[in-house]
Formats: C-alpha cells, sequence, structure tokens
C-alpha cells in the first residue's frame, strides 16, 4: 500500500476520525467545507500531531504513537501544494523552482526540463512571482512541490482560488502529470466535478468521519452516498472509447465497457479515444415504454436496480443500463409510474458530459 493511515486528532469541538488505505494513483479526498480535509492533509505533512494513530507512506513510518515515531515536516518527503500559491516574491520562477530541491536518483522521471514543459511555465523562468496571473503561480507551485522530489503529493483544493478558465488550463495539466510521472497523488476537493475526472479512488470525508473509501467508479454510483458524493449534482462516471465520428454532424459514437453506445457532440477524436464521461443522475428522465420521435438521442433499455429516497419530494434510483447510472426523478412520477426494484424502463439521457479525454 503506498498510504496507510489511521489517525484521530481533536481541535476544539471538532474530531477527525479517519482509517484509510491508498494505492498509486490519484487518491481524492472530498467532502463539504468542514469536514476535515484540510486538518487531515496537515496531520499528514507533520504540520499538525494526531491524537492517536499512524502514517505510512510508501512503506515508511511517518508517525506511530505506540512507538513514539513522529518525522519532523521536512523530512516526510511530501510535496504540498495549498489552495494559495506560496512562493518566494524575491525569487524568481526559476529560483522557487528550483528551492528545496529534493535529491534527484538519475532513474527519477521528474527532471526540471520536463516539469517546466509540461506545465507550460518555460517563459517565466526569469520572472518574479509578484508579476504572474494566479493560474500562472499556481502551475510554478506544482513545479515547485515535483522538483522537491516527494514521494507523495498532497494537493489542498488546488484550484480553488483560480476562475472557471484558468481552472479548465490546469485540470489537463494535473492529468498530464498523472500519466507522465505516476507520482501517487491526495488531492483535496470539494468540487465533485473535478474528482469525477482526476480520482481514481474517493475518499468521502463528513463531518470528520470517513464515510466510504473505494474506486471512482464504484462510489459514485452507490445511492447511499449521493448526499455525500455530490448531492444535487451527484452522478455516474462511465468509461467509454470512440468508436465513430461523423464530421457533418459533429457526432462522436462511444462504446462503453459493456458494449453500450452513446452519442455525444464534441470535436473529431481518433477512433480508440478512451473517455471518461459524466451524467449527473439529475440529467436522466424515465420512461416504461420505448420513446420514439424524441430528440434526445441517448436512450438505454434496462431496469432499476435500487432506489432511495432523495432530497425533498425526489427519488434517486439507480439503473442497470448496462453500465450502472443514476437517475433522479420526482417521487410523484416515481408513485405515478409505479417503479419498484427490477421495473423494466428506457432511461433518457438528457446531457453527457466529457469529462477527461
Ligand atoms: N485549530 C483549530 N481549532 C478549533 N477548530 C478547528 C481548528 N482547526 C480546524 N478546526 C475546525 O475543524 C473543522 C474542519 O476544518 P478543515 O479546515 O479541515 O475543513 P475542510 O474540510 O478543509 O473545509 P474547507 O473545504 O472549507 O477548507 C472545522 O469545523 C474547523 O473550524
Amino acid at each position: 500500500m503506498m498510504l496507510e493511515i489511521r489517525l484521530k486528532k481533536t481541535v476544539g469541538r471538532f474530531h477527525l476520525n479517519a482509517t484509510f488505505s491508498a494505492e498509486h494513483g490519484l487518491t481524492a479526498v472530498f467532502g463539504p467545507s468542514g469536514a476535515g480535509k484540510t486538518l487531515l492533509a496537515k496531520t499528514l505533512a507533520g504540520l499538525v500531531t494526531p491524537d492517536e494513530g499512524h502514517i505510512e507512506i510508501g512503506g515508511r513510518t511517518l508517525y506511530n504513537t505506540a512507538k513514539n515515531i513522529n518525522i519532523p515536516v521536512h523530512q516526510r518527503h511530501i510535496g504540498f501544494v495549498f489552495q494559495e500559491h506560496r512562493l518566494f516574491p524575491h525569487y524568481s520562477v526559476r529560483g522557487n523552482l528550483t528551492y528545496g530541491r529534493g535529491p534527484q536518483r538519475s532513474s527519477n522521471p521528474i527532471t526540471f526540463d520536463k516539469v517546466v514543459e509540461i506545465l507550460g511555465i518555460g517563459s517565466l523562468l526569469e520572472r518574479k512571482p509578484a508579476s504572474l496571473s494566479g493560474g500562472e503561480r499556481q502551475r510554478v507551485a506544482i513545479g515547485r512541490a515535483l522538483l522537491s522530489h516527494p514521494k507523495i503529493l498532497i494537493m489542498d483544493e488546488p484550484l480553488s482560488s483560480l476562475d472557471e478558465g484558468r481552472k479548465a488550463e490546469i485540470l489537463p495539466l494535473i492529468e498530464a502529470l498523472k500519466s507522465e510521472f505516476d507520482l501517487p497523488t491526495l488531492y483535496i476537493s470539494h468540487s465533485i466535478e473535478e474528482i469525477t475526472r482526476l480520482a481514481d479512488t474517493i475518499l468521502l470525508l463528513d463531518n470528520g468521519e470517513m464515510k466510504a473509501a473505494g474506486p471512482t467508479g464504484d462510489i459514485l454510483s452507490r445511492l447511499d452516498l449521493i448526499p455525500y458524493a455530490g448531492g444535487y449534482d451527484a452522478g455516474t462516471l462511465i468509461e467509454a472509447k470512440v468508436t465513430s465520428y461523423e464530421p457533418g454532424h459533429h457526432m462522436l459514437t462511444l462504446e462503453t465497457e459493456s458494449g453500450g453506445k452513446l452519442l455525444i457532440t464534441g470535436g473529431a477524436k481518433e477512433i480508440g479515444t478512451p473517455v471518461r464521461l459524466r451524467i449527473r443522475a439529475r440529467d436522466v428522465a424515465l420512461s416504461k415504454s420505448e420513446p420514439k420521435s424524441l430528440s434526445i438521442l441517448n436512450r438505454f433499455k434496462g431496469r432499476v436496480v435500487d432506489h432511495c429516497s432523495g432530497a425533498e419530494g425526489m427519488e434517486e434510483l439507480l439503473l442497470d443500463v448496462g453500465f450502472p447510472l443514476t437517475a433522479r426523478i420526482t417521487r410523484k412520477s416515481f408513485e405515478e409510474m409505479k417503479l419498484s426494484k427490477d421495473t423494466p424502463i428506457w432511461a433518457l439521457v438528457k446531457a453527457v458530459t466529457i469529462s477527461r479525454s
């Protein structure tokens, strides 16, 4: 295991109780404001000492109450990227990137040139942080964290101080880092969109308690977790591949792992390109009979697997339409349609967004 954590910490009236392990890849810690995400990150970093527990990263014990181990912050080999970039104002970008550079083994793929290239900061190297835009500063902060050659990268809401445009620029860079360097990453966020796009594993934190942990797709298709995994914006994640492109209609055909077909509009993509799709539960409508003469292109035949009551007057459903799909309809419709477990239905998907390609 890359990460093995069991810790308890009380600050004021808040209790954090986190037990989880994570493998390689990007593990997202998701939870609403005040869930304890930052406290968790600070505890891992060594800035806050747990009351009890142990922290192991890459087989190395960083903290263990019973064994009286508490490795200091600077010896933990954790690369940090915070919400607010913390660059040294008097150093150039180059100076910031090389400051505190950790020891580099020749086999380490994270080199100065590679980091500068992926983050697109080559033209900024001689500038001072004050002259950079927020997005540029955050890219430098990510570069600096990488070049400290950490064993793990912890990113605490790295995009939350940026506007939508800057976010859209930086998200693909974080993905590129993932595929290029394969550095285990703990990514803290309260944006279900970011997490659906980036995460291999999700940890759900609510009011200091771990609600669930597991592969992203599994967590997002659990009805009981909807209140913690996006609420109104909750939805399912679908991995698919491009199987054709029709230029006249800008229409892509995608095939899911189980053979389901989805149509979406978009730019040309090569056949075989893997894409990660997100379908929000509120964008799915249901019909008991086969819908005809309808503008909605994506219709799937399937059945109700499970359901539970959701927010005021709403019913949350898990469907099997060849792949798991969550849907949210009004309880009134649910009752009028006499839906229950195993009822055959047609699911009409009003919107599919490509979350990653
Ligand atoms: N030193 C402290 N003393 C008392 N309470 C604290 C202290 N530090 C954190 N808390 C409380 O612990 C809770 C968790 O805070 P934390 O910053 O970890 O939340 P978060 O999930 O990161 O939230 P956000 O998404 O808003 O950043 C909050 O209720 C906060 O007020």
